[in-house]
């Protein structure tokens, strides 16, 4: 069984200004030791305006904190105003991009068509996309979470050939617990997190999906997550709220000592 680092990522979601993002990594660095970069990797998601000076950073003191952006262009360059392209990512060393996150999914139209196209153009630029995915409150009430959540799955990896899927992260976010304080217990997170497994080996190879790493997201905080990941299928959490506290952030990533 191949043994899968865990991702814990912070998405910061519209908050923080580059000022506060270089404080709060900082921070980070200055919190996290080398114990921990080795058994977890580490990356934080800043909005668009932060990431140059996140990259300063991280390079000037050679840090060993991923960063990424939380949403990318599907396309490469052109009249696509307020957009911003995988070459620029790319070029700020970008390693990481959310792509479908529900909130975009709710509130910019977001449809897996779209997801799909952005999902290939981060991989058309070697930046690693976090496939966001998960079910709202109803589809949850109606008993609906696996098929709705692979279908989603499906969507997003539309004719992404084998040697780019097999690097794919996927984000399991149940959109009622999104910054509700509602996680999902450890067995709900489980059953969809192993069905997404399970699908990547449908689509893919078993191989393939041994090597995913598949992260929860939802309310996640220093309290809840060694239970979650303890779950044989869960490799990682992406974290809101709890990520904007630089201390609760580190207390997470440290999730085996507690
Ligand atoms: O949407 C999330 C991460 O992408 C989760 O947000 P919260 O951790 O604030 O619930």
């Amino acid at each position: 069984m191949t043994t899968r680092k865990p991702l814990m990522a912070g998405n910061w979601k519209m908050n923080l200004n580059h000022l506060e993002a270089i404080a709060h990594v900082q921070k980070l660095a200055f919190a996290l030791a080398e114990k921990d970069y080795e058994a977890v990797e580490v990356a934080v998601l800043p909005p668009f305006t932060d990431l140059r000076s996140v990259q300063t950073l991280v390079d000037g003191d050679k840090l060993s904190i991923a960063y990424g952006a939380q949403d990318i262009s599907a396309h490469d360059s052109g009249a696509y105003t307020g957009e911003v392209s995988g070459p620029m990512l790319a070029k700020l060393r970008c390693s990481y991009v959310a792509v479908g996150h529900s909130e975009r999914r709710q509130y910019h139209g977001e449809t897996d068509e779209i997801c799909n196209a952005k999902v290939k153009a981060a991989f058309r630029h070697g930046i690693t996309p976090i496939l966001c995915v998960g079910e709202g409150l109803d589809v949850r009430k109606a008993g609906d979470q696996v098929a709705h959540t692979l279908a989603q799955l499906d969507g997003g990896l539309k004719d992404v050939p084998a040697e780019q899927a097999g690097t794919v992260v996927i984000a399991y976010e149940p959109v009622w617990a999104i910054g509700t304080g509602e996680v999902a217990t450890p067995a709900d997170a489980q059953e969809v997190c192993g069905a997404i497994r399970g699908r990547l080996a449908e689509l893919y190879s078993q191989e393939l999906a041994d090597a995913v790493r598949i992260q929860y997201g939802g309310s996640v905080k220093s309290g809840n997550v060694a239970a979650i990941m303890d779950q044989p299928d869960v490799d990682g959490a992406l974290v809101g709220g709890a990520a904007l506290d630089a201390d609760e952030f580190v207390k997470i990533v440290r999730f085996r000592d507690q």
